[in-house]
């Protein structure tokens, strides 16, 4: 039986996501779309009569917009929002900045394909070389970053292993105290965390795009076992398409 649930969401789409240039840590604003598609998710999520008691999101504006724009159209700007680099979106290292497509044809559509949704290997580390270095790895708001944990490149299994502290550690806690609680976060830092509530292989998580904007529901039972996965608050077509958008970003290819 269901005890618990929560919200989570990847941010609409940012600039950078239309340009289709790989972001991770680099704070890309949302594109006019992805205001539009933040707005809807919250419209969604208020058909659906949702409340929240706090909310999480990551220290990039893309993820930070999102949850206001829901949390203004719950009209619930006044609930707690906990930032943390946690919830950031997966290091892209020195792919940072470039274009999806032309990253295929410099390195090839299977290493690309690699780098974007294997499990354990990461992009190549950034570069002092790269425009967007000073920015993001001297960026002031990570002081509180442990030097040891401060990414140049992440997997997705490195990913999983800075993000499940904050579930462990802060989320589990809010949702035994009964908080209902909403994560506005990213495309890979969220499919960490669905890895590890729906025990997925390698294999099924390389195969998992998450769509921008559209919210998804989990229902956990007292173990914190999902007995609802991934429950998304739109229609199946649309949903469909919006993850086989995010497939083909690199040129076509469905995974
Ligand atoms: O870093 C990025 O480029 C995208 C994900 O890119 P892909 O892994 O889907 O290429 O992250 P987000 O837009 O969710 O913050």
């Amino acid at each position: 039986m269901a005890k618990y649930e929560i919200v989570m969401v990847r941010h609409g789409e940012s600039q950078w996501n239309q340009q289709n240039l790989f972001c991770g840590w680099f704070d890309a604003d949302l594109s006019e779309a992805g205001v539009a598609e933040a707005a809807a998710a919250g419209q969604a999520l208020k058909n659906a009569n949702y409340k929240f008691d706090a909310a999480h999101t990551s220290l990039l504006q893309r993820a930070n917009k999102t949850c206001n724009s829901i949390l203004e159209a719950l009209g619930q700007q006044d609930i707690p929002i906990n930032y943390t680099w946690r919830l950031n979106e997966r290091h892209y290292g020195d792919l940072t900045g470039q274009n999806k497509k032309e990253a295929v044809e410099k390195f090839g559509a299977d290493q690309v394909q690699i780098w974007r949704r294997s499990f354990a290997t990461p992009p190549p580390a950034i570069l002092e070389a790269n425009a967007y270095f000073e920015t993001i790895q001297k960026n002031p708001k990570y002081k509180d970053v442990p030097a040891e944990e401060f990414p140049a490149c992440e997997s997705l299994e490195l990913t999983i292993k800075r993000t499940l502290p904050y579930w462990n550690d802060v989320i589990v806690p809010q949702l035994k105290e009964g908080k209902k609680l909403l994560i506005a976060a990213h495309g890979n830092s969220l499919r960490g965390i669905v890895k590890y509530l729906d025990d997925m292989t390698e294999d099924q998580i390389m195969g998992l795009n998450l769509p921008t904007g559209i919210p998804f529901v989990y229902e956990l039972d007292e173990n914190f076992k999902p007995v609802v996965s991934m429950k998304f608050l739109g229609d199946e077509e649309t949903v469909k398409a919006a993850m086989e958008k995010v497939a083909a970003q690199t040129g076509g290819a469905k995974k």
